[in-house]
């Protein structure tokens, strides 16, 4: 059975952050991938210098329109991610109520891009739109630590705060939250970074339960860009796959980002020289270019059970 994806994130023309980090990776695992560019830049932000420009909340209207009127507006699943206007992210909310009143079992993954190590890097007027229009609708969400602070308003410095915070985040609307990096420090010590998960399940006779994970990443030391942006499509993809069990889904993400990072920084430090810092530009992620590099990654990266 196809599975189509309507994802909705920015294109950059050099590297891979939005689409061009999410896009491939979902095709090359079997799912069908309608792309709307939120943005079309240069590149992404953190460079010295960006162009390009973004679509408005009108031309994204125009663009469904024409989905609709061929009657090709059916999804399994959403997927959204960076976004600079409130107006733009609005119409997103409306697109996805009317998608969900059509296929009452699509599931919304969103990645509530807005910032990232304590500043946001979008405009501040996006976050009350989160708060009360996009996280009510979403099913999985993906924040940061950053991210999750600001829509919950309470700040994470133990592993309590953690849980807590994801169960704020689930009584917001979704079923399942990964916050994907925090800066709690690891039992495992300081090269590791820690990502926890929290996911409801509805058991037969209508309890629910939720299961709780922690992993411990590898840290590579250095900022990458897009590796939410390929996150979220990969936790769409494994989530498909294992729907009630967070623990595989989270280990399957995180080991396909491994595989990723790892590729990354080795040719990010070559390019740079010894004892040089890599530039934005060296610091592309190395993407996924194949189904083995999906499926066959250097190291399985466990979860625990909390
Ligand atoms: N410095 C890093 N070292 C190792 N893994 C990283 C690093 N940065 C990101 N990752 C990987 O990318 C995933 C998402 O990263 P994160 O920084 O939380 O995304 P975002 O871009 O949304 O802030 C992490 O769960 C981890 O697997
Ligand atoms: C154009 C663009 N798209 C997406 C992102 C999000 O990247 P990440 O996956 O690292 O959150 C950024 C980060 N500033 C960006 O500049």
């Amino acid at each position: 059975m196809e599975c189509r994806v309507l994802s909705i994130q920015s294109h950059v023309v050099r590297g891979y952050v939005g689409n061009k980090s999410a896009a491939f990776p979902l095709q090359v695992l079997g799912f069908e991938v309608d792309s709307i560019n939120s943005v079309q830049f240069s590149n992404h932000t953190g460079y010295a210098h960006w162009k390009g420009q973004v679509l408005t909340a009108e031309e994204l209207n125009v663009l469904y329109e024409g989905i609709k009127l061929n009657n090709v507006n059916h999804y399994d699943y959403i997927l959204t991610g960076y976004s600079r206007d409130t107006s733009f992210l609005e119409t997103v909310v409306d697109i996805i109520q009317e998608l969900k009143k059509a296929n009452p079992g699509l599931v919304y993954v969103c990645d509530p891009v807005m910032g990232d190590h304590g500043a946001m890097y979008v405009p501040e007027l996006l976050l009350p739109v989160y708060k009360n229009k996009v996280v009510p609708v979403a099913d999985i969400l993906t924040p940061n630590q950053f991210e999750a602070e600001i829509l919950t308003g309470r700040k994470i410095t133990t592993e309590a705060d953690a849980i807590e915070v994801m169960d704020l985040l689930h009584k917001m609307g979704p079923e399942t939250v990964v916050l994907t990096s925090t800066d709690l420090l690891s039992k495992r010590g300081e090269e590791f970074l820690v990502a926890l998960g929290s996911q409801k399940i509805m058991k037969p006779g209508g309890t629910v339960i939720s299961q709780k994970i922690c992993l411990d990443i590898p840290k590579v030391d250095a900022v990458f860009v897009g590796t939410g942006d390929l996150f979220a499509a990969m936790l769409l993809a494994w989530t498909h796959f294992h729907p009630k069990d967070l623990k595989a889904a989270c280990e399957k993400t995180v080991s396909v980002m491994h595989h990723v990072i790892k590729r990354t920084i080795t040719y990010a430090n070559e390019m740079a020289g010894p004892g040089k810092k890599p530039s934005p530009a060296q610091l592309e992620l190395r993407m996924v270019q194949s189904k083995a590099d999906i499926e066959n990654p250097t190291i399985v990266v466990e979860a625990n059970l909390l």
